[in-house]
């Protein structure tokens, strides 16, 4: 399993080794011990699974303190554009969005520190996106940024006519006003 810098801290990519054989392929998709050879101590308390169609987008979410959420994101069916935004003041890439294609097939995972905003675009017919997080749901620390924000212009690599985004997230606010507590602890 490699580790890959992103260029803002606290978001990483993941490429773990794959064993093809004549059966098919093997990897470890999560192994405590070499995440925390990578810096990653964070202890996962529930896996979140979602089937999405094309055009798809989820987000840009993210929860508050007490329940700020880590997130450990892979692909089981399909392709995605994941999305990071970094929201966490002070920092030096604050305001910066990361984007990359997690796919069934490169079995390339993201991790996203607590103080990210997180969503993604299915590129796919269908995917099926699972994720760790290492705290619960609560509904009430719920948060996000609308996906079509005119300071950040993600491009979510699908025609915007296509995109199909839930009426919750149609009317997120916007970055400038969004609900932020997050600081940049280095
Ligand atoms: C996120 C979540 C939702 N739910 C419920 C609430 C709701 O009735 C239903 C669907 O919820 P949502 O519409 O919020 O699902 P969704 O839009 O897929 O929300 C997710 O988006 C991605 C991008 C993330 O990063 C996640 O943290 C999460 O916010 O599932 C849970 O029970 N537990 C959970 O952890």
């Amino acid at each position: 399993m490699s580790f890959i810098e992103t260029g803002l801290p606290g978001l990483l990519v993941f490429e773990p080794t794959v064993f093809n054989d004549s059966r098919g392929f093997f990897f470890e998709a999560y192994n405590e011990k070499m995440f925390g050879e990578a810096g990653i101590e964070n202890e996962f308390v529930q896996d979140n699974q979602s089937r999405s169609t094309y055009g798809v987008i989820r987000g840009l979410h993210y929860q508050v303190t007490p329940f700020a959420q880590a997130k450990l994101v892979r692909v089981l069916i399909g392709t995605i554009l994941d999305v990071a935004v970094d929201i966490r003041k002070g920092s030096p890439t604050f305001g910066k969005t990361f984007s990359i294609e997690l796919s069934a097939e490169n079995k390339k995972q993201l991790f996203l520190s607590a103080g990210f905003a997180h969503g993604f675009s299915v590129l796919s017919e269908t995917a099926e996106v699972l994720y760790k997080c290492d705290r619960f749901y609560n509904k009430a620390s719920e948060h996000g940024i609308v996906y079509n924000d005119p300071a950040l212009k993600i491009d979510w690599k699908i025609p915007m006519d296509k995109a199909v985004v839930s009426d919750k997230d149609q009317v997120l606010p916007v970055f400038a006003n969004c609900v932020n507590p997050f600081e940049f602890k280095g």
